[in-house]
């Protein structure tokens, strides 16, 4: 008997067609592009240029981007510590399958807590790239273009990083 987290009677399935099938058919390695930093730092316009670029160039990738994930897969989940720990956690696994099927997945989160991200590194330890946007807070609060930081000084939403 196999026991896997609160599952039991678990086994691991294989798959006729394999990662190196996939990959030979579409003439790429799958891998996971993290880019993390804060909100307005730029990450979703990086996440579409690359996505474009690599278009551009015949290579599938596809996006997880934190807020169209928190529309469907995790919808569930707020922004306390836990739940973004949850948050980074789904979307590690899901980009795990992705670069597992073959392809270049770029995942924009904050993803704020280096720990959560280190957890996504260690399931792909030869295919994971981390990208940080090192941009300063007073930038980022500049350009607020969903206004949330101007929300969050006026006391009217918790939970935004402004540190
Ligand atoms: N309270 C609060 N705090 C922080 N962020 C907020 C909040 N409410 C909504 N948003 C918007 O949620 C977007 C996705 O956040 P993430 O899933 O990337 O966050 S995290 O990785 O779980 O920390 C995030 O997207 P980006 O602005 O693109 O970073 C925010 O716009
Ligand atoms: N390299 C850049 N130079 C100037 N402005 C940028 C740059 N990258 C993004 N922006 C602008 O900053 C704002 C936030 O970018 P966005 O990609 O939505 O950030 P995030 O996904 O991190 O919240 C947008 O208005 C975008 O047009």
């Amino acid at each position: 008997m196999s026991t896997m987290g609160n599952s039991t009677n678990i086994f691991w399935q294989e798959s006729p067609v394999g990662k190196l099938e996939r990959r030979k058919l579409l003439n790429q390695k799958g891998c996971v592009v993290w880019i993390t930093g804060l909100s307005g730092s730029g990450k979703s316009t990086l996440a579409c240029s690359l996505s474009w670029e690599l278009h551009t160039r015949g290579k599938l990738s596809y996006i997880l981007d934190g807020d169209n994930v928190r529309h469907g897969l995790n919808k569930d989940l707020g922004f306390k510590a836990e739940d973004r720990t949850e948050n980074i956690r789904r979307v590690g696994e899901v980009a795990k399958l992705f670069a597992d099927a073959g392809l270049i997945c770029i995942a924009s989160l904050i993803s704020p807590y280096g720990k959560d991200r280190d957890a996504c590194r260690a399931m792909l330890p030869d295919a994971f790239i981390e990208v940080f946007m090192n941009m300063p807070l007073a930038l980022c609060e500049e350009r607020d273009p969903k206004g949330l930081y101007k929300l969050a000084r006026a006391g009217k939403i918790k939970g935004v990083l402004l540190a």
